[in-house]
């Protein structure tokens, strides 16, 4: 590829030879205009010796006349070396006594046209013939002239001396001076451009040529824009647009910076995941707008709350990130969480709008609880759910205790899965037995997970989780027709007609479709819905009430009956029993653990009182001894259920055993 350094190595050779040939064709003109000149005066002397001595000889004998003549001549003229006058053979006069003999060199020319210096220097002898008379006769004279070659030598040579001084420096000089000009005005500047294009470093000063100053100052506005630019979309991409806090990829970088700083002092930080409580209602019901201020507003009560050092970013949404270091111990932090917390569920004026938000707190520490800022997050993050179960506006400390929870929660739901799709389920039933005869009134359907490695696992250990995950919904549907079907093979087969208890989760009672799919099931399994009883738990009471109470008022309206399961556990209120349509109150294995204390007693039999008064019909669970038996019986409460009479056991023992019972 061409360079400027090429180029200008070629137009400096250029300009070297053009002014070379240029002063050499001078030169070779002015030589050869000298040895003209030298010609023209050897033959101007011969010329006019040979007219002197024709117009003035008198005869032969009086040639030596001329000597003095020619003898002045040659002292005149420095590059003659000799003269001499010959008749035929002979030297009749010589300026040098030494020339005897005529010259006879074979390289003797008459013909002194030719004016090149190198044949000027190769005449050895200049020569003219002329004629006299002598009494009459004609005769020939001839004049021979010798060059004096080492002089005529010695001036060529001194002019091509001077041509060497006069061309070599000033070429020289010129090619220095256009070389010195093209690279302090030209390849510099374009250096220094290219420089400062390719590391932005070094703002190259104003240039002299003015197509690369403007090239210059463009690139300078360039880059400066650039950068601004540059640094504009850093910062936009390290910060979050609504509140101004840090984003996650600043946060990261922070705490990566944090966590080295930590290793090396050995020091301990808290990592704090924070999520609003309830935010996707605020923005659902008062707007977008409005959650867009309550978020600026929570960001800037945290920032309010924490110190320089710390950090706080918004992790996305409704979630914040807080990392508190420096605190003297556990119970510092904890104060400072609390203010949080405190500060945050204070009413907030928004948009002239009085709001409420609270937040929950999860808190896992470096290291202990993480090294990295993913398992930081994740740690955190699962103490903040932890947090949120347990009631929401809190803090909740992760530890691995906890971590490990999660860990078998999330296998257990693969597996629940793979064991939905493999029928991995079975049905048991454990009776509701009367308490004064001892015959079976009913019968409740409980879940099993027969785990092919595991063997069976309690519905404690994975119920909770097929609600977490949504698996109760398809669990849930399977857990009825099975129930149903049941009941309907006893019915068919041994003429056994007990009505049937499911269990439905809060869930799977909110769920949409609870009710048609229900109602299609009974339908399609030509079911007599007075046959199956619902036992829901007062979390589904405490839901949404309106759209519960007109569930439960349909699942009633149809023939379905509903227990309240775990009465006497939750925040019972009597309130449901006057507004929900409930058939049967369970009362809770707690009471009737506690039934010989008499704070107990009290109970159990203030539950069976207002249910009977209610007319609501009670079951009491967990009966496990002929004690608690003939205790129930002497409040006259009429059902119970408890391993006293069976444990919950398959469908044909079931049947066995209400064949023995109900004899
Ligand atoms: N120690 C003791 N325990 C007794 C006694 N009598 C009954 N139990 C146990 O008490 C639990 C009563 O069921 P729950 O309160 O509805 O509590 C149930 C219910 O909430 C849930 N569950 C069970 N099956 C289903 C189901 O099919 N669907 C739904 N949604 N939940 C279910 O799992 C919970 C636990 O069920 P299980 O392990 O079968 O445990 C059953 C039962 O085996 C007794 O005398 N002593």
């Amino acid at each position: 590829m061409l360079t400027i350094n090429r180029f200008l190595a070629f137009l400096f050779l250029f300009i070297v030879a053009g002014l070379y040939s240029s002063f050499a064709f001078y030169y070779l003109n002015e030589q050869e205009t000298k040895a003209q000149i030298i010609t023209d005066e050897f033959h101007r002397i011969l010329g006019e010796a040979s007219y002197q001595i024709a117009t003035e000889l008198e005869g032969i004998d009086s040639i030596n006349n001329f000597k003095s003549r020619f003898n002045r001549q040659v002292a005149q003229n420095n590059l003659i070396d000799a003269m001499i006058i010959t008749k035929e053979h002979e030297v009749l006069l010589s300026t040098n006594p030494s020339i005897k003999r005529v010259p006879h060199n074979a390289h003797v020319h008459s013909n002194m046209d030719e004016k090149k210096v190198t044949q000027l220097l190769a005449h050895e002898v200049h020569q003219i013939t002329f004629q006299v008379y002598e009494q009459n006769n004609p005769i020939y004279l001839s004049i021979y002239l010798y060059p004096n070659h080492y002089e005529l030598k010695g001036y060529f040579s001194q002019t091509t001396n001077t041509y060497i001084l006069y061309t070599f420096f000033p070429t020289i000089l010129i090619a220095a001076l256009l070389y010195w000009v093209f690279r302090s005005r030209l390849i510099r500047p374009l250096e220094s451009l290219r420089k400062f294009a390719y590391y932005h470093d070094i703002v190259p000063q104003a240039l002299k040529i003015k197509e690369l100053e403007a090239i210059r100052s463009s690139m300078v506005q360039t880059f400066q824009r650039l950068e601004e630019e540059t640094k504009a979309l850093y910062s936009s991409s390290r910060k979050d647009a609504l509140s101004g806090l840090p984003n996650r990829y600043q946060l990261n970088e922070r705490l990566t910076w944090l966590i080295a700083e930590s290793s090396r002092a050995d020091a301990e930080f808290a990592f704090l995941f924070v999520d609003i409580d309830n935010f996707k209602n605020i923005n659902d019901s008062l707007g977008h707008d409005v959650g867009d201020e309550l978020l600026i507003n929570v960001s800037e009560i945290m920032q309010s709350e924490v110190r320089g050092y710390d950090i706080i970013a918004r992790f996305g949404g409704d979630e914040f990130v807080m990392v508190i270091n420096k605190y003297q111990s556990h119970l510092e932090l904890n104060h400072i969480i609390d203010r949080v917390l405190v500060k945050l569920s204070k009413t907030q004026l928004v948009r002239q709008q009085p709001i409420n938000v609270t937040a929950s707190i999860g808190v896992a520490f470096y290291p202990k609880d993480g090294d990295t800022t993913q398992t930081l997050l994740k740690n955190a993050d699962i103490a903040m759910y932890e947090a949120k179960k347990r009631g929401k506006n809190q803090v909740h400390y992760f530890t691995e205790q906890l971590n490990q929870k999660i860990i078998s929660e999330i296998a257990m739901e693969q597996e629940l899965k793979r064991a939905l799709a493999n029928h991995e389920f079975e049905m048991y039933y454990q009776p509701k037995t009367c308490v004064k005869t001892g015959k079976v009134m009913g019968v409740e359907s409980l879940i099993r997970w027969i785990h092919p490695k595991k063997g069976i696992i309690s519905p404690k250990e994975f119920i909770p989780i097929a609600e977490q995950t949504g698996l109760i919904i398809p669990l849930g549907n399977w857990i009825l027709q099975q129930a149903m079907q049941d009941q309907l093979e006893w019915q068919k087969q041994y003429g056994i007609t007990l009505p049937v208890s499911v269990n439905v989760s809060a869930i799977q009672f909110g769920h949409d479709k609870f009710f048609s799919e229900l109602h299609d099931l009974i339908y399609r399994l030509n079911f007599e819905p007075r046959h199956l009883d619902i036992e829901v738990t007062e979390s589904v009471l405490m839901g949404d009430t309106e759209k519960h109470l007109t569930l439960l008022k349909k699942i009633r309206g149809i023939g379905i009956s509903i227990s309240l399961d775990d009465f006497g556990t939750g925040y019972s209120s009597l309130a449901y029993l006057k507004t929900f349509p409930i058939n049967t109150l369970k009362i809770d294995k707690s009471f009737l653990d506690d039934y010989r204390s008499n704070s107990g007693s009290v109970f159990i039999d203030t539950m069976v009182r207002m249910a009977e008064n209610l007319n609501i019909s009670v079951v009491a669970e967990g009966v496990e001894s002929q004690e608690q038996l003939d205790y129930l019986s002497s409040i006259q409460c009429q059902c119970y259920q408890g391993y006293y009479c069976s444990k919950p056991i398959p469908k044909k023992e079931f049947i066995q055993l209400v064949h023995k019972l109900n004899v």
